[in-house]
């Protein structure tokens, strides 16, 4: 299993170049499902996940290129629609298939993803919006067993926002019978990066970029080209990490305005930003100002940012207060801080984190994706060596983290 190590207390310096979004990416890759035209993407990113899903995808028989960041898929011989829990317990957004195979093919079965590390995270708000546009779904031995002669437009509103439920419903409805609203939708630009393509394929889609979306079905949809956005969450750990360790980096192939919330919270930390078009210088020369934040919808914080700014808050000078709003459990990284000598106190969805003036470097466990980020950036900060074990969630999400870092000066390595 590889291991990070870290040995930390090296200013970054130069310039990152971010990848595409994976959570843009996966449900993209799914609505090559949709059509039986070519879907040439770029701005693929090189992730672990991403490789997942064109292993789910490829076997059910969508025809799959991948060259780089560039990936041409033709779905004119599908021919299995399922996803098995072989894959989909290595990765929840395999549920992304469901909405598609219903809609084009009129039936699915795809293994329940069940909890995981962040949370119980359950998929009820999919299915109830599925079955509300015609579905027939039964749950039987840990399959999702779906049916659909044809769906029929409606109105569905979910219990809670959610990024993956709409976009599996955003991906149905497009060849649904009639107009669907989908009212409380997530309008996280991953979901506005898939509606963009649809619409590029032939869908009809409004409300684009707000909480209700109104689809007006086609019979069918065509190929399309499509780049994916950058990825902010990556971007915006690149900028904790020199938040963290000090420095002088400038980060490139950015969305800046979909990057608010954390670039708003990075200024009140004492980081010194110039804004390009598509690029982010970040200079840091003192000791973190502490901010305190709570996790919310887009267009507010991120909760897939939590873990890394609660990393930079741990040397902060002063005292801050962190609520997760969105995941149950997502404090996983806060016991392995405390071992780099961080001294974060947790109660129920709140933290509160009293900032040290420096980390020890020490072994420590990666639990999910965002806390082995948070991690590297504590590392990174820390005085000594941090090893980092089960990198395999990092490497889920982040596009060769090491490789980027280490261009910057950082002293990190891969141990095989
Ligand atoms: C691949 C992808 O895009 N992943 C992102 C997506 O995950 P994902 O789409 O899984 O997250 P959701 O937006 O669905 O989850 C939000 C909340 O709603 C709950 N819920 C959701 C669906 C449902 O049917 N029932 C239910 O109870 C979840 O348990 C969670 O508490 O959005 C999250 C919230 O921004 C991000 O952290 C993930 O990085
Ligand atoms: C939680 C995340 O991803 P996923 O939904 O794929 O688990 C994430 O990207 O931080």
């Amino acid at each position: 299993m590889d291991k990070l190590l870290i040995t930390g207390g090296k200013r970054l310096v130069g310039d990152i170049q971010i990848s595409g979004a994976k959570n843009a990416a996966l449900p993209i890759l799914c609505a090559g499902l949709l059509t039986a035209g070519d879907l040439e993407l770029s701005n693929v990113p090189n992730l672990h996940d991403v490789a997942t899903m064109l292993k789910l995808l490829r076997q059910t028989g969508l025809a799959i290129e991948q060259n780089g960041d560039k990936v041409v898929m033709n779905g004119s011989a599908i021919n299995k629609l399922e996803a098995p829990y072989e894959l989909v317990k290595t990765m929840r957004a395999s549920i992304l298939v469901l909405g598609p195979l219903l809609a084009r093919f009129g039936e699915a079965k795809v293994s329940l993803p069940g909890g995981c590390a962040i949370g119980s995270r359950p998929v009820d708000q999919h299915i109830k919006g599925l079955q509300a546009l015609g579905a027939d779904i039964s749950i039987d031995a840990g399959y999702i067993y779906a049916k659909a002669k044809k769906l029929k437009g409606t109105r569905v509103v979910t219990d809670m926002i959610t990024v993956t439920g709409t976009e599996n419903l955003l991906m149905a409805a497009t060849l649904a019978d009639g107009e669907t609203v989908l009212d409380n939708a997530a309008c996280e630009p991953e979901v506005t990066d898939l509606a963009n393509l649809l619409v590029a394929m032939g869908a009809k889609i409004d409300g684009i970029g707000t909480h209700r979306l109104v689809i007006q079905g086609v019979s069918s949809l065509h190929g399309a080209a499509h780049t994916v956005i950058s990825d902010r969450i990556e971007a915006a750990t690149f900028l904790c990490a020199v938040a963290a360790a000090g420095g002088d980096i400038t980060i490139r192939n950015t969305r800046v305005d979909i990057m608010d919330a954390a670039l708003e919270k990075l200024r009140e930390m004492g980081l010194r930003l110039t804004v390009g078009d598509t690029w982010i210088r970040a200079q840091m020369d003192a000791r973190p100002t502490p901010v305190s934040f709570s996790t919310t919808e887009y267009p507010g914080f991120p909760t897939d940012m939590q873990a890394q700014f609660m990393a930079v808050n741990t040397i902060a000078d002063g005292s801050s207060t962190v609520q997760e709003t969105i995941f149950e459990n997502r404090f996983m990284h806060v016991q392995e801080m405390n071992r780099l000598g961080a001294a974060i106190q947790t109660d129920g969805n709140t933290a509160t984190i009293r900032g040290v003036q420096q980390l020890i470097g020490a072994p420590v466990m990666a639990t999910d994706l965002r806390a082995s980020a948070s991690l590297v950036i504590a590392g990174l900060a820390a005085k000594g060596e941090t090893l980092i074990d089960r990198i395999y969630h990092l490497d889920r999400g982040y596009d060769r983290m090491e490789v980027k870092l280490s261009a910057v000066g950082a002293n990190i390595t891969r141990i095989k």
